[in-house]
């Protein structure tokens, strides 16, 4: 995918507003969840359920199949008053994840300028797409950034089939060819890298297996990525909407860093989980793990390791809390190569861990992590900081 400047922007909505409710509408942003998983999983079975649950919003719901027209329509269901209402939308490629940037952003602009105030958006991938792709575009084009803003990945799982398409070869993300790591494990598969993008992992159609299946199938997944929340449904029938699904603020929060502290597992090669406990932050050190994150993010490079020629990992997601010596937080999030470090919000509402203790801690799900020390390397880089 290309980051080119001299696409056209996209259109902005015309509100016709005074600047004052101009103000107030950017600050209540709709936010968008995207729903992926690999085909069959319950994709559509999970957005009718939330569609006909009492939630009191107004979602739209944009699909994303594949098609092999250019000008290929999708379907777009809009909750009207408890009642599903069809329309027909114009995305232009076939591929959201290609198209998103140019076709995907006007067509979600004209939807919020067409439809006035929705409050939610969920986007249902096709069963092949890759969401890493998709999630970054949410955070860097600056005309869908004002209007709406990703809350959370959600992956369903097929219960009774995940294993096999997580072992499958010919399920292979394309760009991914593990012909150069000889007999270094499995596959990456489709399969896995929805899981990796996942901040709740649905595992459904639980009907179909035994308990003894359900639990290698909990363990495999939680052996890919540590960070997720997982459910188990049958029917995609997830207990709660609010806060299990749907305004999760998965991107501007970081309370399950702390369900990620067991190390990394060694269940899975091919993706897996990396904690990295840190300790108290200086202002220098905390330029010092920005700097590690560039290398690490953008050149492939572990900084301790400049002398390994080859780079062999892939990072797919990031999330951090670093403590200040101040007194401050800040959050990283990171989805493949973009990060970005902000101030923690609403400081003070969760009791700062006491000095002298592992005081943050840095979660990373990526491909051959097992591989490299990524945790001496970050606390090398911190410690070498004044
Ligand atoms: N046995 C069983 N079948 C289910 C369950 N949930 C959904 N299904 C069925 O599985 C089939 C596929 O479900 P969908 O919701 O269409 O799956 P999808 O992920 O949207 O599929 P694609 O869009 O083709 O990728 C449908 O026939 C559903 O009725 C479940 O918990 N158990
Ligand atoms: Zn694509």
């Amino acid at each position: 995918m290309d980051w080119d400047d001299d696409d056209a922007p996209p259109d902005l909505i015309e509100t016709g507003a005074t600047a004052e409710a101009e103000v107030d509408e950017k600050l209540v942003k709709v936010p968008i969840t995207i729903v992926t998983g690999y085909l069959g999983a319950g994709k559509t079975t999970l957005l009718n359920y939330i569609l006909t649950a009492r939630h009191g919003k107004k979602i739209a719901v944009i699909m994303n199949e594949f098609g092999d027209s250019l000008d290929i329509e999708k379907s777009l269901t809009v909750n009207k008053d408890g009642e599903a209402v069809e329309e027909w939308m114009e995305v232009g490629n076939g591929c959201i994840c290609c198209s998103v940037k140019d076709t995907g952003v006007n067509a979600i602009e004209s939807l919020m300028a067409k439809k006035g105030n929705f409050d939610y958006i969920l986007l249902e991938t096709t069963g092949l797409a890759d969401p890493g792709n998709l999630a970054p575009l949410f955070w860097v084009d600056e005309g869908l950034a004002s209007t709406i803003y990703l809350d959370g990945i959600v992956t369903l799982v097929d219960a009774k089939n995940i294993l096999r398409s997580l072992d499958d070869p010919s399920g292979k993300v394309e760009g991914h060819d593990d012909s150069d790591h000889g007999d270094e494990g499995p596959v990456m598969t489709t399969a896995h890298v929805q899981i990796s993008h996942a901040d709740v992992i649905v595992i459904n159609k639980t009907d179909l297996v035994t308990d003894t299946e359900l639990e290698t199938v909990k363990e495999r997944i939680g052996s890919i990525n540590g960070l997720a929340k997982i459910h188990v449904t049958k029917q995609s029938a997830v207990p709660e909407l609010e806060g299990v699904l749907l305004d999760l603020h998965a991107y501007d929060q970081a309370e399950e860093l702390d369900r990620a502290g067991k190390g990394h597992s060694h269940l899975d090669k091919t993706i897996s989980t990396l904690s990295i406990p840190l300790p108290v932050l200086t202002e220098g050190q905390l330029e010092a793990v920005d700097a590690w994150l560039r290398s690490v993010l953008w050149d492939n490079v572990l900084p301790s390791d400049e002398e390994t020629d080859q780079s062999l990992f892939e990072i797919h997601r990031l999330k951090g809390r670093l403590v200040l010596s101040d007194g401050n937080e800040k959050m990283i999030q990171g989805v493949r190569e973009l990060f970005e470090i902000f101030d923690k919000p609403n400081p003070g509402a969760e009791a700062s861990l006491a000095p002298g203790k592992d005081a943050g801690k840095m979660v990373i799900i990526g491909r051959h992590l097992d591989k490299y020390d990524f945790e001496r390397s970050l606390l090398e880089a911190v410690r070498k900081s004044p």
